[in-house]
């Protein structure tokens, strides 16, 4: 009989659950969430994960409002979801998309790294490096859905992917704008674009702070393929069933071996970029940069 866990089901009251599915007596059905919410629940998770183990795939549902931004408790469930789904074997592999209309992820909470000292930004770096590592260096096979905006660390969740889908909406982007925003990319998420786009388009990306439109996107490589908004997460599952056609175990070592040289690099240097960043974001000019975005982003607003 097909079934559905339910893994780390903590979600935020009021979010839709059209993507909560659920299989009852071995028929496939939309579920509302808030039939499980009698199991498991709290008003401060994140992210929600269902894995359907007949299938072996797992969806992780960024439900954050208002933009999915990536603040501590964020990162913690993350990081916490990779785990178990690393850990189960019913899991092989795993989608990321997102419940909030129109965003995928609008990266890093800045308001992580606005007026707060370095004990917070070591500890709030060494959250975000565990969440690129966790899921550059998972097993599973990972397919982001990218079905809304995806600047900077949303960009990153669909960069460490293995495979990536996005919204054919020229409305919505995608790139790494971390310039723009008066911050630098770390090394290991530039070492990530450069094997996706190669040196060349990383290098004028990144100066330029760019973000692409799905469609430029699209031309680029920055994303695999475009489907219309509603097909995202089906044409997801479906690439999914091509990627499982493979011998997990050789297709885990060939992953693992094209992605070696970047994760022994980041392991051997990651405490130095940890005391780099705090360094970096709480001098005075960093945080006088990081203080006119956010006004820029309220203003936007008025
Ligand atoms: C020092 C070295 C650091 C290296 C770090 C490198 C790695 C990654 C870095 C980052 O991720 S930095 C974050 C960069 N992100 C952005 O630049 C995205 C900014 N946001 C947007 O462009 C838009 O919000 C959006 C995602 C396109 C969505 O647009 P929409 O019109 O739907 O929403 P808004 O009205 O703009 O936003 C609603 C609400 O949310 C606040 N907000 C938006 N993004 C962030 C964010 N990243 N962090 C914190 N808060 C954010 C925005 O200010 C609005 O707030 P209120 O006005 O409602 O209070």
């Amino acid at each position: 009989m097909a079934s559905v866990l339910r893994h780390s089901a903590k979600f935020t009251s009021g979010i839709s659950s059209s993507l909560a599915a659920c299989a009852r007596n071995g028929t496939a059905c939309a579920f509302p969430c808030h039939a499980f919410r009698h199991r498991n629940s709290s008003t401060s998770s994140k992210i929600r994960v269902d894995l359907d183990s007949s299938t072996g795939v797992a969806v992780m549902t960024l439900q954050g409002p208002p933009v999915n931004s990536m603040c501590m408790d964020f990162l913690t469930d993350f990081a916490i979801s990779m785990e178990k789904l690393e850990l189960d074997k019913n899991c092989r592999g795993l989608i990321l998309t997102s419940a909030v209309p129109k965003v995928f992820s609008a990266g890093l909470d800045i308001m992580e790294m606005y007026g707060k000292g370095p004990e917070h930004a070591t500890v709030f770096w060494r959250a975000v490096q565990e969440m690129w590592f966790k899921l550059y260096s998972s097993n599973m096979v990972t397919i982001a859905a990218v079905n809304g905006s995806s600047p900077a660390g949303g960009c990153l969740l669909a960069l460490s992917s293995d495979y990536r889908i996005m919204a054919d909406n020229p409305r919505y982007v995608i790139g790494l704008n971390e310039a723009q925003v008066g911050i630098v990319a770390p090394f290991w998420l530039k070492d990530n674009m450069v094997q996706t786009l190669g040196h060349r388009q990383t290098e004028k990306s990144l100066q330029l702070a760019q973000l692409y439109s799905a469609p430029d996107a699209l031309k680029i490589g920055l994303v695999d393929k475009l489907v219309p908004e509603e097909k995202v997460l089906s044409t997801a599952t479906e690439t999914m069933a091509k990627w499982f056609s493979i011998p997990d175990h050789s297709r885990q070592i060939t992953k693992s071996m094209m992605r070696k040289q970047t994760i022994d690099k980041f392991l051997s240097n990651r405490e130095t970029d940890i005391n780099n960043f705090a360094n970096f974001v709480t001098k005075d000019s960093i945080q006088k940069s990081l203080g006119t975005y956010l006004a820029k982003l309220k203003k936007k607003k008025a």
